[in-house]
């Protein structure tokens, strides 16, 4: 049978130690055990099925992802998961709900933003699973700007109370997932009003819903805002919108570790920056660079496999055709997805040690890493997912006709994954935000203040204004200093450039907005630096395993001259390589793609999928998939007939002619 031979020759000729690559993706052997362990857990039980996900009416959905939810959470408390090993198993049930934004916004805001006595009050709570919360920040007519949000919270100094008021339409809230028909309570962000005074936009925490019926309670209007993009995919998230009329909640629920209103009124502000009001967002952010890798490699998993029993044209001696895998246009479009895969793996590890980090700081009152936490997390979440969004998409272009299949979980992963473009910030406006950095850091040179942490590099402007790629032949590009050099030059070249000419500018805020194109090239430029650094960096640590360092550098090298191939225009025109050094990198990367070939299947079995968390009849470990999507075809609701529904009152009259003759 095609598959299962093609699969199993191809594992049989990997030159590297697979189960230690698993080690490496994991992060660690404990990591591995644990993800390993939880995964099984989720595939071998059938409540966690999820083949008829796409077919379900949204109510019918909706109910089995609460079904799901209510049977993880018996599982976490009846197994005595750690914290670890339920973000694991909300990880391989794989499917977006209001445990996510329980778990990962509302708990997360109120450890970063509430007191040491709000945290007390509402933490056991919220652990316990007694509250259920959402992250309300998002209007109908807000949502980048955060600073134009409309919602307010008026202090009443008679009664010691907010008034949590929706003044128009567009104050509405809209979006935060969990709110249409499960919270029972929300940080609502809005515009904090004493004495008539606004003092810009922070955290309150307001209950919603009856602990009792569930019914929204006084003064609050609340619901679903309707069905998103794609079948299945995240309409098992109930996104909602909510109005306030005049709710009172007690002064005690402001999130007041940035600032505190008092008794009479005051408002009191505390050592920390202000900006930790956004705090939550940085969080997400460094998460959802984490999860990029995951759903990349995902979709990549499924393509190589397929690629691999997939075989058109090309007769050879024995008979059987090409595995398409071995055509030179899909390894020039697969591997560099694959190689993505592990960058952006390593580059989600580092920013989660510099995020724990900036923590740390914080909590000693240290806020001097905040800025560079802000700007790593946004441009790099915007890099990661939208590289990852076009990736998925590729994946399916590169299974042919069977990825547009449900069946093929192609689909669906790229209607549930595109989201992640938009929310926790619009991927442009993020990248905006970089190059206030960027620019901010040009702009300090020669002041004193030496550039630190990923624009250390910028400190060496005067040599990567002015170097010379050294590279003479194709192997020279596989030298992690040539690379590391064109990637530094190339960004410390536009981002001089863009101060160059924003300096140029009379009104800096107008300059930014004509110059913001070039501005967000710039930063795409410096996050992949970091992106490649992240990988190198990586190479220097003790790797054990036969071959696997071998091929952690051709994938490396991969990502490296692919981003240099793809952006080569940058390149050329910043003067940092020629155009012969370029067709050399073009040279050397076909020769890596060779390199990586025979290793390919071993490569993607690394992640450790199980077939139910891939959820593809294209991607599957034994590669027996023609059968398989024959199967599949059978199950469509529309099979359960053989004369479909509809045939006597459409069909039949167009046969008959009825319908013509009607006419004439
Ligand atoms: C069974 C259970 C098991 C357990 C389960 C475990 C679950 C774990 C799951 C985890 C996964 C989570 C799920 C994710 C689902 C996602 C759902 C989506 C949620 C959302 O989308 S929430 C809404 C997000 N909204 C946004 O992101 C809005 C984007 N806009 C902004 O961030 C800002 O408004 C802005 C940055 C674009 C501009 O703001 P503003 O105008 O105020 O600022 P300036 O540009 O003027 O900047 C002022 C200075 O502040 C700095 N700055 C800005 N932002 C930050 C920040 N975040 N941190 C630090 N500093 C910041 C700027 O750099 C400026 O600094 P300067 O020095 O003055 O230049
Ligand atoms: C699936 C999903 C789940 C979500 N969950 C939540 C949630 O749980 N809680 C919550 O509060 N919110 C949530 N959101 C909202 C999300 O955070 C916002 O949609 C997101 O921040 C983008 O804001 P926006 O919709 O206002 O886009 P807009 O800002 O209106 O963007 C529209 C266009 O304008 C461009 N643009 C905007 N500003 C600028 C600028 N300054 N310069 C150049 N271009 C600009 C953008 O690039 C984009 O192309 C969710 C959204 C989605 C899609």
């Amino acid at each position: 049978m095609a598959g299962f031979d093609d699969l199993a020759s191809e594992r049989s000729k990997a030159q590297f130690d697979v189960e230690e690559m698993k080690v490496i993706w994991a992060g660690s052997r404990h990591t591995l055990e644990v993800s390993d362990r939880i995964s099984r857990l989720v595939a071998n039980d059938p409540v966690f099925r999820k083949d008829t996900r796409t077919m379900l009416s949204r109510k019918d959905l909706f109910k089995n992802t609460l079904r799901k939810a209510a049977h993880a959470w018996k599982r976490i408390i009846e197994l005595r998961l750690s914290e670890e090993e339920a973000a694991e198993l909300r990880f391989y049930v794989d499917e977006p709900a209001f445990m996510d934004l329980h778990w990962g916004m509302f708990i997360p805001t109120i450890k970063g933003q509430g007191t040491e006595e709000q945290q007390q009050k509402w933490l056991p709570l919220a652990y316990k699973m007694k509250i259920i919360g959402c992250y309300a920040q998002t209007e109908l007519g807000h949502g980048s700007n955060v600073q134009g949000l409309e919602t307010t919270a008026t202090f009443d100094p008679q009664t010691d109370e907010f008034i949590i008021h929706s003044p128009t339409l567009t104050s509405s809230k809209w979006w935060p997932g969990g709110l249409g028909k499960v919270s029972t309570h929300a940080v609502v962000y809005g515009r904090l009003i004493i004495d008539s005074k606004d003092y810009g936009v922070n955290g309150f925490i307001v209950q919603l819903r009856s602990l009792d019926d569930h019914l929204p309670l006084p003064g609050i209007t609340i619901g679903d805002i309707g069905m998103k993009f794609g079948s299945g995919a995240y309409n098992t998230m109930d996104n909602g919108v909510l109005r306030f009329d005049h709710v009172r909640i007690p002064r005690d629920q402001m999130l007041m570790r940035v600032s505190q209103v008092t008794r009479e009124g005051k408002l009191v502000q505390s050592n920390v920056p202000w900006q930790l009001v956004y705090g939550t967002m940085v969080y997400v952010r460094q998460k959802i660079v984490s999860d990029a890798s995951c759903a990349l490699s995902r979709a990549v998993c499924i393509a190589t496999r397929y690629s691999a029993v997939r075989r058109q044209f090309g007769l050879q001696s024995n008979g059987i055709e090409t595995q398409v895998i071995d055509y030179k246009t899909q390894q020039s479009r697969l591997f560099p997805l694959l190689a993505s895969a592990y960058a952006f793996r390593f580059v989600g590890e580092w920013l989660k040690w510099l995020y724990m980090d900036v923590n740390q700081r914080l909590q000693a009152s240290d806020f001097s890493t905040l800025p560079e936490a802000h700007a790593c997390t946004a441009g790099l979440k915007s890099l990661t997912t939208s590289a990852t969004a076009d990736g998925i998409e590729e994946c399916r272009k590169l299974c042919g006709g069977h990825g547009y299949l449900c069946s093929s979980g192609l689909p669906e992963l790229f209607a549930v994954y595109i989201p992640a473009c938009t929310y926790e910030g619009d991927n442009i406006v993020l990248l905006l935000q970089v190059a206030r950095f960027l620019i901010k850091t040009v702009s300090q040179l020669g002041s004193g203040k030496e550039p630190v942490g990923t624009t250390v590099y910028m400190g060496r402007v005067e040599q990567l204004m002015q170097c010379h790629c050294a590279v003479q032949k194709a192997e020279d590009w596989l030298k992690p200093s040539v690379i590391l050099e064109a990637f530094e030059a190339r960004s410390m070249r536009m981002s001089v450039a863009s101060a160059q000419n924003l300096a140029k500018f009379d009104n800096q805020e107008e300059g930014f907005l004509e110059l913001s194109a070039d501005l967000v090239q710039a930063a795409v430029a410096h996050c992949q630096l970091i992106v490649v650094s992240k990988f190198i960096e990586k190479l220097q640590q003790d790797i054990p395993g036969k071959g696997v360092k071998g091929q952690l550098e051709a994938l490396c090298n991969i990502y490296a001259l692919f981003i240099l191939h793809k952006h080569l225009g940058d390149f050329l025109s910043t003067g940092c390589i020629t155009p012969k050094q370029a067709s050399l990198a073009n040279a050397q990367l076909r020769s890596l793609y060779s390199q990586v070939r025979p290793n390919a299947i071993a490569l993607v079995d690394a992640f450790n999928y199980t077939d139910h968390y891939l959820s593809s009849v294209l991607g599957r470990y034994d590669g027996n998939v023609y059968p398989k999507l024959y199967e599949e075809a059978w199950k469509d609701p529309l099979n359960d007939s053989v004369v479909p529904d509809g045939y006597q009152e459409y069909i039949q009259p167009i046969l008959k002619q009825q319908l013509r003759n009607a006419r004439l």
